[in-house]
């Protein structure tokens, strides 16, 4: 059975006095067991909402199933809500108590053995600093606090909204080795939500992409990659602005390459959307074009969310013509 399942689920926020904005708009979304599943979408797109839905913090429209570690919610979330394990806002600590000490306080709340909080400071790397006050603690350290303390109930299913925001690269590095960890241990499945493409990549095996509250492609990584990279050709001619418009005259859309630093480099052709890359190469010959060079175009996740998300602009979702 899947980790978290959701089909159709919609979410409305209703302020006084402003439009209603649809966040979530018939949301379908399968997280299967084991492994990080990243949940990648611009801001905005709805993925805090999705998470906050999924446990119980805000209602759906009522639309739609969903059912987390099997049990529909939120009626049955009494039942499972502590097999999950949640780190959605910066989580509160007591700033003069030790990292040992607020997790023993929320240890004894929740019920759980004091070996079980050395467990999880083993986890998270942080031991050696455990004794620290938590106000000491850098901002990288105070997230890895807020990954054992979601950890100390054993989840079965851990929620992490953005756990890199605000970190330095130091920071970074060190949540991502510790989700990848995580995800290999076997037990835990690890849902993601981010919108750092390449923490995603980095880090996860399967991958759903949110565009203004609908996943719009959903995968293992690769997969998704593929998916996006499997149309597109890159060309390289002596002269490629003639080449461009003989490729543009039968019917193809065609692109510049990016520099690493995204700027357009008209050097190199992207033709979009080729079944047969064979069909390039003729009809470049046909107007005396010689190749120097014809790939298939293998993005990055980060172009493949380009491209899947162009089509589904974010930035909320204001009904039209409603007042609230
Ligand atoms: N409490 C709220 N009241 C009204 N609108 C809201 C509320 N929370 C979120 N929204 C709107 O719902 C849409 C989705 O927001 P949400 O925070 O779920 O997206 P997100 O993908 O998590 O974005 P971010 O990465 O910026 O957190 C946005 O248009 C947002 O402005």
């Amino acid at each position: 059975m899947p980790a978290v399942q959701m089909a159709g689920v919609s979410k409305t926020y209703r302020r006084r006095g402003g439009m209603p904005q649809k966040a979530l708009d018939s949301l379908d979304l399968v997280v299967e067991n084991g492994g990080v599943h990243g949940f990648l979408g611009p801001n905005g797109s709805g993925k805090t909402t999705t998470i906050r839905v999924l446990l119980g913090l805000v209602a759906s429209d009522g639309d739609g199933e969903i059912r987390l570690l099997d049990r529909p919610v939120p009626a049955g979330l009494p039942e499972v809500i502590g097999g999950v394990g949640a780190l959605v806002e910066t989580p509160l600590f007591f700033p003069n108590f030790s990292g040992r000490l607020n997790l023993q306080l929320l240890a004894e709340t929740a019920g759980v053995s004091r070996n079980r909080v050395e467990e999880c400071l083993e986890i998270v790397d942080l031991r050696d600093r455990a004794d620290d006050r938590f106000k000491g603690y850098s901002l990288g350290m105070k997230q890895r606090l807020g990954i054992a303390a979601a950890l100390l109930k054993s989840p079965r299913l851990l929620i992490l909204d953005e756990p890199s925001n605000g970190l330095d690269p130091a920071g970074i590095r060190d949540v991502r080795e510790l989700i990848r960890r995580l995800g290999r241990d076997g037990r835990t499945t690890v849902l993601l939500s981010s919108h750092l493409l390449a923490e995603i990549q980095q880090v996860a095996d399967h991958v759903s992409i949110l565009a203004r509250g609908r996943c719009v492609a959903s995968g293992p990584v690769h997969e998704v990659l593929a998916a996006a990279a499997s149309s597109d050709v890159r060309v390289r001619v002596p002269d490629p602005s003639a080449a461009a418009a003989v490729i543009t005259g039968a019917g193809f859309r065609v692109s510049p390459g990016t520099f690493p630093d995204g700027s357009p480099d008209w050097s190199v052709i992207v033709v979009h959307a080729v079944t047969s890359p064979a069909d390039i190469t003729r009809l470049l010959a046909e107007h005396g074009h010689w190749l120097e060079e014809l790939t298939r175009a293998t993005p990055d996740l980060e172009s493949a969310f380009l491209a899947i998300t162009q089509d589904h602009p974010t930035a909320g979702n204001p009904i039209p013509g409603s007042a609230a």
